[in-house]
């Protein structure tokens, strides 16, 4: 594979940081994930510096006067950054990078003057009734930002599956399948 900069995106709760998981276990030494900066609070298990920066609001306006993102968005309340330098820091190891943003950050990046042309896959879920069942019982919602991501996930799949929107739709019914979609879509 050629391409260096590989963007996921998809619903919330539609297997993105699943299918990640996999393939950083199954190739560490060909891919790196960009961390991003977050406003919102840690999961638990999550790590600072690993999952996420996680940084407060006015570091995170900061961040932006800085213009040191490529994207960022809010969603849910809180907002969500890929910097340059996170972006670089993978280069850096000489390994392909992969991004996880959702709708509004693919918009922001495809606007930015880009010379690593993206691949832009989407990872929609087989239904939004089975997303519903996954958000709800990843255990990470409330019923209100269960409610803000199903409405929000409404609008991705109609964006995603218009036509010249991504390069890639994979369709994650079954996790195995859609994993093997997803190395044949890299070459791997
Ligand atoms: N094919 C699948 N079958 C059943 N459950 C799945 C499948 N893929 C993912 N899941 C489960 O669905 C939930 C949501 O997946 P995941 O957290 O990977 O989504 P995401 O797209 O990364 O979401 P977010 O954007 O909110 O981080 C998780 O609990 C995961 O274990």
């Amino acid at each position: 594979m050629s391409v260096v900069l590989i963007v996921l995106c998809g619903p919330s709760g539609s297997g993105k940081s699943t299918l990640l998981k996999k393939l950083f276990a199954d190739f560490p030494e060909k891919f790196g994930f960009s961390v991003s900066h977050t406003t919102r609070n840690p999961r638990v298990g999550e790590v600072n510096g690993k999952d996420y920066h996680f940084i407060t609001q006015k570091e995170f306006e900061r961040e932006i006067s800085l213009n040191s993102f490529v994207e960022h968005a809010e969603f849910s309340g809180n907002c969500y950054g890929t910097s340059l330098r996170a972006i670089q820091d993978v280069l850096d190891s000489k390994k392909n990078v992969i991004l996880d943003i959702d709708m509004q950050g693919v918009l922001s990046l495809k606007k930015r003057i880009w010379a690593l042309k993206p691949l832009y896959i989407f990872i929609s879920p087989p239904s939004l009734e089975i997303l519903a069942l996954r958000l709800k019982s990843r255990g990470t919602e409330n019923d209100d930002s269960l409610q803000k991501r199903l409405q929000a996930a409404k609008v991705e799949l109609e964006w995603g599956t218009k036509p010249n929107a991504v390069d890639h739709i994979i369709i994650n019914d079954d996790i195995e399948k859609a994993y093997n979609e997803l190395k044949a879509t890299l070459n791997l």
